[in-house]
């Protein structure tokens, strides 16, 4: 019965660009759901003709404190579908490349290792796209994942003067709070056309009590205001940190990573080598001295 009805897809862009993507992609019908589930695509601008009985995710909130230049700028929302994930990499090639995908409830949520995510309202559930060239750095992809959810956390509490939250990444890809673990990160991929497409999935406890603890809980017993987490403040976060770390990883880390696992990096404490470091279209070269642990 739950699975039979159609899910809501709202497409929504952040520029008239987005938008246009938007429009095209509901014209060719281009989403479609695993398994044949039944969906119904619709525009950002028809969200209002709709009543939603509960606090719906506001798409407006969210893109106005979005400041990234790719990630998050196509939002699919829906207030109920299956799962984000099986969304995103469904239908990864229609969708452009750091396009995201958000729900207020799943009924089919995936978490790691076939187990089932449980997805409350409440919840903070996402997954969105990225596309890689190099396969060796793809497995650490989930660690720029984790690091920008923390960042972005610490942010929105900095930001709103909440008291600090600490949750714990659980490496590489666990969310703890309080010893309580209140978020997971999923991270698959597939090979096609000599590129990773990797589709990344969020879910955190946010405003959920259930089933373990959620940051609005903590907040209150160390806050005497009635101030809360909002999800879309902490999604717009965590792309604003996921992109600028992301790009450290692949024009920085990634390459120190992909030197160290090479044939080619000097394997004695006290060679000198250079590096270089690519930053947009400028390269600098360092010189660094290796040190073997
Ligand atoms: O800890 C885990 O096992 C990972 C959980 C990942 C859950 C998120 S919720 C949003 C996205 N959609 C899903 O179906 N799963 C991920």
């Amino acid at each position: 019965m739950e699975t039979s009805s159609p899910s809501t897809l709202f497409l929504c862009g952040k520029s008239s660009a987005e938008v246009e993507i938007a429009k095209s992609m509901k014209i060719n019908d281009a989403l479609k759901l695993p398994d044949a589930g039944q969906v119904s695509t619709l525009l950002q601008s028809e969200i209002n003709n709709f009543r939603f009985d509960e606090e719906p995710f506001n798409v407006d909130l969210f893109m106005n404190s979005l400041s990234t230049n790719r990630f998050g700028r196509f939002l699919v929302w829906s207030p109920r579908l299956p799962s984000t994930h099986d969304v995103v990499s469904h239908n990864f090639c229609e969708l452009p490349i750091g396009a995201v995908c958000v729900a207020d409830v799943q009924f089919k949520g995936r978490g790691r290792s076939k187990n089932a995510w449980e997805s409350p309202r409440g919840c903070l559930m996402y997954s969105f796209t990225l596309q890689m060239d190099d396969g060796k750095i793809v497995p650490l992809v989930q660690y720029v994942v984790s690091l920008a959810v923390t960042e972005a956390i610490k942010d929105v509490c900095d930001r709103n003067g909440f008291p600090y939250i600490d949750v714990r990444i659980k490496w590489p890809n666990d969310l703890y709070l309080n010893g309580l673990k209140v978020g997971g990160i999923l991270c698959t991929s597939t090979y096609k056309s000599k590129k990773f497409n990797v589709s990344s999935g969020i879910g955190l406890n946010v405003g959920n009590e259930k089933p373990t603890t959620c940051l609005n809980a903590i907040l209150k017993e160390l806050s005497t205001s009635s101030n809360e987490f909002r999800r879309e403040d902490v999604m717009a976060a965590f792309f604003n940190k996921f992109e600028m770390l992301y790009d450290i990883f692949v024009n920085q880390v990634g390459y120190l990573w992909e030197l160290s696992t090479s044939q080619d990096w000097p394997s004695e404490s006290g060679q000198r080598v250079i590096v270089q470091e690519k930053n947009e279209d400028r390269v600098v070269e360092n010189v660094v001295t290796v040190q073997c642990c």
